[in-house]
């Protein structure tokens, strides 16, 4: 549909465009991104026939663009600048309409109804129908920019550029138009060229990713490629953390904002009061945290930690709405607390806290086994679930790897299941060693502040300080418990 040449651009004696060739395919949408200054818009300027580059060939449906009337183009290319000329006070329908021009023939250049009708469509696709009759003057930022998207589609393009078309617009009209877009590329193989600051977006939408660097293309490749963590940190000079879109298959880049916060960020003993109600650790500066909380699992940002006792008998239609509130009527934050349940009694939780060389390890546990299942047949139990009985939570004051969270979990539930296997507790139903229970949760929740620790597998220093402290932590508490059950 579009193919690029060894374009060569310079304003005066400026180098801006230097050799940028590259192909965009029927119904693709591309994304050009780039630092300020980078070169987009003027590469969208002789993409669309604006400027006319020193060297180089643009051919649109292979046909060079220098050979196409101002008229034909309109009816292949619509352009969607950043800035655009108001200084007549058009109503919104009227600007809409001028977009037909190119399909108007004759002396007086007169509107057919499929003219009316087209106007009538995108001024509805764009949300702009219900202000048709305002000037333009009168508009918001937003609203402008999709009265001018309005006018770009009223063209019946084959080819839209876009300069930013997000900038002014409000999350759900961002939204809404980059859905749009990427929708009428799919399903009417409208072909779009776009140029983004959002990295995000961009990795979002498009199939494709051009990222300009000094008038040249760095990458042309798919967003996972394009948006690798170190190339955008060189490009834009800045301090960003790839990560992923938790729902659609996309890259994502966090920014990552200069450190000035003064709190001490280590978590040690005196941050858990242990109660016949719950175990709580509260610290001031919010963990990175990976859980199987009731509230707050998976991985997030959490400063309040509670394992909250709940009789054997509970149940609760709604576990997780219930343990919000019993979160919010006990001062916790719900958004920023991870809640676990236990029937077993929270005063017997037991915990150890081991200094090493560089970083400390935090470990809390509670711990049950009448629901005490061997995994190796746990095929055999019905799958009736009690409230959790074995909790472990690990608390790391150093930064660690996301492997590192991942093989805390791994060294210790190894940890946990030698201890059953050491004091040789049954699973009821197989007679077999119990590996663990049916709801055991776990937490590991790291300062990121520190030392680097990459690994937690069991020989590592991290997993050490784990499986020492998961297994010293559960023994004890067995202890406790079988103390407790002797005097009942
Ligand atoms: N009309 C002009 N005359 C001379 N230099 C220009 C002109 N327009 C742009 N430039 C220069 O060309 C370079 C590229 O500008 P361009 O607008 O293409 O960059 P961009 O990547 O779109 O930047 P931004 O992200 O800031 O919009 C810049 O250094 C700019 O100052």
């Amino acid at each position: 549909m579009l193919d690029i040449r060894n374009l060569f651009f310079q304003y005066e004696t400026k180098k801006i465009l230097q050799d940028i060739s590259f192909k965009v395919k029927k119904g693709e949408m591309v994304g050009i991104l780039g630092p300020n200054g980078s070169g987009k818009t003027t590469l969208m300027k002789v993409i669309s026939g604006i400027l006319t580059p020193q060297k180089g060939q643009v051919h649109i449906k292979d046909k060079p663009i220098n050979d196409y009337k101002t008229k034909e183009l309109a009816k292949v290319v619509a352009v969607l600048s950043q800035h655009v000329n108001e200084s007549f006070s058009y109503t919104v329908r009227e600007i809409v309409s001028l977009g037909r021009y190119a399909h108007q023939s004759g002396l007086f250049q007169s509107r057919s109804t499929r003219d009316e009708e087209m106007v009538n469509q995108v001024m509805q696709q764009t949300g702009v129908l219900t202000f048709q009759d305002k000037s333009i003057h009168e508009l918001s930022g937003g609203e402008k920019q999709r009265v001018y998207l309005a006018q770009a589609l009223a063209q019946e393009p084959e080819i839209i550029l876009l300069d930013e078309p997000t900038n002014h617009l409000d999350l759900s009209f961002q939204k809404d138009l980059l859905d749009n877009l990427r929708e009428w590329s799919k399903k009417r193989d409208l072909t779009i060229i776009c140029i983004f600051h959002d990295l995000n977006l961009a990795g979002l939408y498009c199939d494709r990713l051009l990222l300009l660097h000094d008038g040249k293309v760095e990458v042309d490749a798919a967003p996972s490629v394009v948006l690798q963590e170190n190339r955008v940190k060189k490009i834009y000079q800045t301090d960003i953390k790839r990560t992923f879109h938790p729902i659609r298959p996309a890259p994502q880049m966090a920014l990552v904002p200069r450190k000035i916060e003064r709190h001490k960020r280590e978590v040690d003993p005196s941050a858990i009061t242990i109660t016949s109600e719950r175990v709580e650790v509260r610290v001031p500066v919010p963990l990175y945290t990976l859980s199987s909380g009731v509230v707050g699992a998976g991985m997030g940002w959490y400063k309040g930690f509670v394992n909250r006792h709940v009789d054997k008998t509970y149940r609760c239609e709604d576990y997780r709405e219930d343990m919000e509130e019993y979160l919010l009527r006990n001062g916790f934050i719900p958004s920023e607390t991870v809640g676990m349940m236990t029937a077993v009694y929270t005063e017997d939780a037991t915990f150890q806290f081991i200094k090493r060389e560089g970083f400390s390890v935090l470990l809390v546990v509670t711990a049950g086994v009448g629901n005490a299942v061997d995994a190796a047949h746990s095929s055999e139990h019905s799958s009736f679930l009690h409230p959790g009985t074995i909790n472990i939570w690990i608390f790391v004051n150093g930064k660690i790897s996301e492997q590192a969270f991942l093989q805390s979990v791994i060294t210790a539930t190894e940890a946990k299941a030698a201890v059953l296997r050491d004091r040789k507790i049954k699973d009821q139903e197989t007679g077999t060693i119990a590996t663990g229970t049916s709801t055991d949760s776990i937490l590991v929740a790291a300062t990121q502040e520190g030392n680097y620790l990459e690994f937690a597998g069991t020989i590592t220093s991290l997993g050490k300080c784990v499986a020492e402290g998961v297994y010293n932590c559960i023994t004890e508490a067995l202890d406790k418990r079988e103390r407790r059950l002797s005097q009942e």
